[in-house]
């Protein structure tokens, strides 16, 4: 049997909740994974040192010996640059996180104009503190099929030029405009892939039927996008590294007449990467995909230990947890050994 050991991932993008169902998901995603970078849409949403580093005990007890969660800031119109700095110095903070207010999963207090926070932009390029990026217009003029793309033209392309030393991460890229510009723009610019836009174009979300689970945000794209993503992601490039956005959500609140956007993809999310690496004949790449361009880039070291996936049939059941996991009732080509 093709067996493929490699040093353990990271996920650079994630959403553990809180409470109830942090406790539900945090071990998926510590089963997999050495480090997450943790995203800071709870309600309300982390905003402070002192919930952020709250917030840091109660992931690593749900999640468990062996986890390192990397907690992210949630930048708001009016959060201060010199509690960032604070929090950033103090080891609680590894990024701040860009929610255009309105763009997804709570994402309300997020920033209104991104001229609100250049001072505390240029404040994170001075110290060196990340800036991850959810890269979406929210004009309802702009089609949401187009807002990642107009995003870039608008808001990042100028960002930049503007902070050419903040080092920045585009989450979760859908377009082939993200993967042309991330890969044709300075080193300060990384971007995150998840499973789902590298598996499935937007024909997934209308199957013979209205597919909630199959909905997330950005919202999956045309083919040529998916194809240009996962050209990207299995390139070599060291600019593109492995983010989940694993995104759960309650059944009924994602089989709704308004359902939520996220996909759980936690439970079985090497899996699905090692089938596209598989697919694409760069299985020689997935190590630098999953375990070491992140590292790089957020300027720690890759992890010590390894996991190891071996090419089997891996059957996704119906609901793992009480959630519908991506790529539930079918199969994954590999499966952790
Ligand atoms: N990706 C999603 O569809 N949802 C995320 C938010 C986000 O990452 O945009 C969530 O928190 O549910
Ligand atoms: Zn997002
Ligand atoms: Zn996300």
């Amino acid at each position: 049997m093709q067996r493929l050991t490699i040093r353990r991932p990271d996920d650079w993008h994630v959403h553990l909740r809180d409470g109830e169902m942090l406790e539900r998901v945090a071990p998926f995603t510590a089963r997999q994974f050495g480090r997450a970078i943790v995203m800071p849409n709870l309600s309300p949403p982390v905003t402070s040192i002192d919930a952020a580093s709250a917030y840091r005990a109660r992931i690593v007890a749900a999640a468990g010996e062996g986890f390192t969660p990397l907690m992210t800031a949630y930048l708001t119109d009016t959060i201060d640059a010199d509690a960032l700095a604070r929090g950033h110095d103090e080891g609680v903070w590894v990024a701040a996180k860009l929610y255009p207010a309105g763009a997804t999963t709570n994402s309300a207090s997020g920033v209104t104009d991104i001229s609100n926070v250049h001072a505390v932009l240029e404040r994170m390029q001075d110290i060196g503190m990340l800036l991850c990026v959810h890269g979406e217009v929210t004009d309802p003029d702009i089609d949401v099929f187009d807002r990642e793309a107009v995003f870039i033209d608008r808001i990042l392309e100028p960002l930049v030029r503007r902070f050419p030393a903040l080092r920045i991460v585009l989450e979760h890229i859908t377009t082939r405009q993200a993967a042309e510009f991330v890969a044709d723009a300075p080193d300060s610019v990384a971007a995150t892939v998840t499973p789902q836009h590298l598996m499935l174009n937007r024909n997934a979300l209308f199957q013979g039927g209205l597919r909630p689970h199959a909905y997330c945000l950005p919202v999956v794209k045309r083919e040529e996008h998916r194809l240009a993503v996962r050209r990207a992601a299995t390139s070599g490039s060291a600019k593109f590294f492995l983010g989940t956005d694993s995104a759960p959500h309650e059944v009924a609140a994602k089989e709704s007449s308004c359902g939520c956007a996220g996909i759980f993809n936690a439970p079985y999310a090497l899996e699905a990467y090692a089938q596209v690496f598989d697919e694409e004949e760069a299985l020689d790449r997935l190590e630098a995909f999953a375990s070491l361009n992140g590292p790089a880039f957020y300027g720690l070291e890759p992890n010590s230990d390894s996991v190891t996936l071996e090419k089997a049939a891996c059957p996704v059941p119906d609901r793992v947890a009480g959630l519908v996991p991506f790529g539930a009732g079918g199969e994954f080509s590999w499966r952790m050994a």
